[in-house]
């Protein structure tokens, strides 16, 4: 990215999680600042844009109710969401521990799909929602962290209802990964690396007839 582009991002956002964890919750605290208690469960995308250290950032997030097909491999609709995708957001709530275990079949599932589409690995924040019930945790913050480490995701225990902040991180977290992901991918072969692979394949030509 050169220029004005490196000035400007959009970046699309699944949030997937079982049911109940907060998907909305957070997500709408993101958006909002706000936390307002009950949320429906209608299938949003949602757009915001927003600068960061001079950068404007459009985010198109799509927050959807728990359905079993999020972790079949061969949904289409997974498929959709994963070629939609340029990072996720895998919710659980640290007092669920099967929500927990979502995460780590989510996590199983995304890779597959990805592998299985022939598409590059997707950046992923792992979030334990609803620190505030500590008292009712039953997945300890350690876990989350190494299931983050072991997977390559990044980790963050947050409680979209009362804290605006640790949400905030959440989002630019995986901002600043997807950006790393596509400085990888995209970057140009260059003129260099064109000469480079012109001149192997003389260099080859030349030995094959010889
Ligand atoms: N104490 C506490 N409650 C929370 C927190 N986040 C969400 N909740 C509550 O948990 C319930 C579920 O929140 P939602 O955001 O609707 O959860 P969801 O994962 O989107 O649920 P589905 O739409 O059913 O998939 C609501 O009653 C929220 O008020 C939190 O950080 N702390």
């Amino acid at each position: 990215m050169t220029g004005l582009n490196a000035l400007k991002m959009d970046a699309n956002i699944v949030v997937l999680g079982t049911d109940n964890v907060g998907k909305s919750a957070v997500t709408v605290r993101f958006l909002t600042r706000r936390f307002i208690g009950e949320y429906g469960d209608i299938e949003t995308i949602y757009s915001h844009s927003f600068s960061v250290d001079g950068r404007e950032l459009t985010l198109s997030i799509w927050d959807s109710p728990y359905s079993q097909q999020d972790i079949s491999t061969s949904s289409s609709l997974c498929e959709k969401r994963l070629q939609w995708a340029d990072g996720f957001v895998l919710v659980y709530s640290i007092c669920d521990r099967a929500s927990f275990n979502m995460v780590t079949r989510l996590i199983q599932s995304i890779k597959a799909t990805k592998e299985y589409m022939g598409l590059e690995k997707v950046p992923i924040a792992i979030v334990g929602n609803k620190r505030d019930l500590h008292h009712r945790r039953t997945v300890l913050s350690e876990e989350g962290r190494l299931l983050a480490l072991a997977s390559g995701c990044q980790f963050f225990e947050v409680s979209a209802a009362e804290n605006y902040h640790s949400v905030i991180m959440v989002f630019h977290g995986l901002v600043d990964r997807i950006r790393e992901s596509r400085s990888v991918i995209k970057k140009p072969a260059g003129i260099k690396g064109i000469v480079k692979s012109m001149s192997a394949v003389f260099a080859r030509r030349r030995t094959d007839s010889l």
